[in-house]
């Protein structure tokens, strides 16, 4: 159908399919429909591509003309500072929001088979998401029981849970709408901003089931920044190292006050998180626990001028059972990467190339522990669910609630 989104992936196999054999095997429409060389047609690939890309972007500015921002009766919905309640009212980066959400969300596959809008409020983004993706894979979860009133009366078809987006069972709703083993669901969102980081912790841990796979969603610019730090830099800290362990993050956009009703006193930004999955997940932490990982993140940033020799002392005690000794002996440590991460690095893995603890590692400092090496300083001080082997023990649960039980901002 002409609202599908472009299927990005696929473009890419098309890519590919010409460098193998620097001839042309077949290319996609825009409906979907492969042609083969076969039929004797022959294209340009990057031309076609490129043809192909620029013609739905033109549907789509076509498609939106007739959109507008929902209007509001004054009186009829008036904000609630209390909900984080900032409406969008600027079509155009309503349009970018969805756009960029589409390509997060066909990242890894070429359709979006679930989705799930947060905090649809009066429905900006909902108005264009049903245009695009239509109701029955769409549910909205929504506080406000004003906004559910108003959405079940314009979309009757839609389903609109009256809820807290922190009691979302996303595993749940990902079998009901795709069935037992079925893809994770895509999740968009203006976000109300006081919440958000248990917001995105609950997807990390919904994460551990493959029930999301990606998450597009506003916040304030400076949480965003965050989720997206590097390595030794102020923004640098929890939810850094989390998410780029979890996901690939990547900001999108900053987004002014201006095209807000009523204006926040803050610059937002649009930060895309695609989820690598179970699967990835679990190869990344090789046996250790996101519960133990969750405790030495805490620890270090929490004296995040300290040395980790410091900040992990007291833990560390605790755990060895005050053994003076043997914390001194885990302090002193050069502990050597397993076997299959050792493995995985060698094949030139990008995560597990840099995985390895620097020799100095004690007297670093948090902010200078990349995401990766995190995972194996969890593992020095708490172990992990390795066998003999080097395999990964049985019956280790990456965990339900491990994340979402973070305090708001740390
Ligand atoms: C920033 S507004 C976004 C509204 C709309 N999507 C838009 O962009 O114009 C955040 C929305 O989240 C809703 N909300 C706030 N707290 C919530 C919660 N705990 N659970 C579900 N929805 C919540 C608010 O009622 C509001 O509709």
């Amino acid at each position: 159908t002409p609202y599908m989104p472009l299927p990005i992936k696929l473009l890419d196999n098309f890519h590919t399919i010409k460098s193998t054999t620097s001839r042309l095997h077949g290319w996609i429409s825009l409906n979907g429909d492969y042609v083969w060389e076969d039929d004797g047609i022959v294209l340009d690939a990057e031309k076609e591509a490129k043809r192909v890309t620029d013609k739905a972007e033109e549907m789509e500015v076509e498609r939106n003309k007739a959109l507008v921002p929902p209007k509001l009766r004054s009186g009829e919905f008036k904000p609630k500072q209390s909900l984080g309640q900032n409406f969008l009212t600027d079509q155009n980066t309503i349009n970018r929001i969805v756009n960029s959400f589409s390509k997060d969300a066909t990242r890894s596959t070429s359709s979006i088979t679930g989705l799930v809008e947060l905090g649809p409020g009066p429905g900006a983004l909902t108005q264009l998401l049903i245009s695009k993706y239509g109701t029955e894979n769409f549910r909205c979860i929504e506080i406000d029981q004003r906004s559910v009133e108003l959405l079940n009366k314009q979309y009757p078809e839609l389903d609109v849970r009256h809820m807290d987006v922190l009691q979302v069972d996303y595993p749940g709703m990902k079998r009901e709408i795709n069935g037992e083993g079925g893809e994770g669901l895509a999740v968009i969102g203006n976000l109300p901003y006081y919440i958000t980081s248990q917001i995105l912790f609950a997807l990390a841990d919904a994460s551990h089931q493959d029930a999301i796979r990606s998450a597009t969603v506003t916040m304030q610019w400076e949480v965003g920044e965050r989720l997206v730090a590097n390595l030794s830099t102020k923004a640098y800290g929890i939810l850094s190292v989390v998410f780029q362990i979890y996901a690939e993050t990547r900001m999108h956009f900053k987004i002014p006050p201006t095209v807000f009703y009523p204006k926040p006193k803050v610059d937002s930004g649009l930060v895309g998180l695609s989820f690598v999955g179970q699967e990835v997940l679990r190869r990344r932490l090789c046996g250790v626990r996101p519960r133990d990982l969750r405790m030495v993140l805490t620890k270090t940033f929490q004296q995040r001028r300290k040395c980790v020799r410091n900040s992990l002392k007291k833990l560390l005690l605790e755990e060895l059972d005050g053994d003076a000794e043997k914390v001194q002996s885990v302090l002193n440590a050069q502990p050597q990467l397993p076997a299959a991460v050792a493995k995985l690095a060698s094949e030139g893995d990008a995560f597990a190339k840099v995985q390895r603890l620097p020799e100095d590692w004690a007297a670093k400092r948090p902010e200078e522990i990349n995401p990766a090496q995190f995972i194996e300083l969890t593992r020095l001080v708490y172990g992990d669910e390795l066998e003999e082997g080097g395999g990964v023990g049985s019956g280790y649960e990456l965990g339900g609630k491990v994340w979402r039980k973070l305090k708001h901002g740390t």
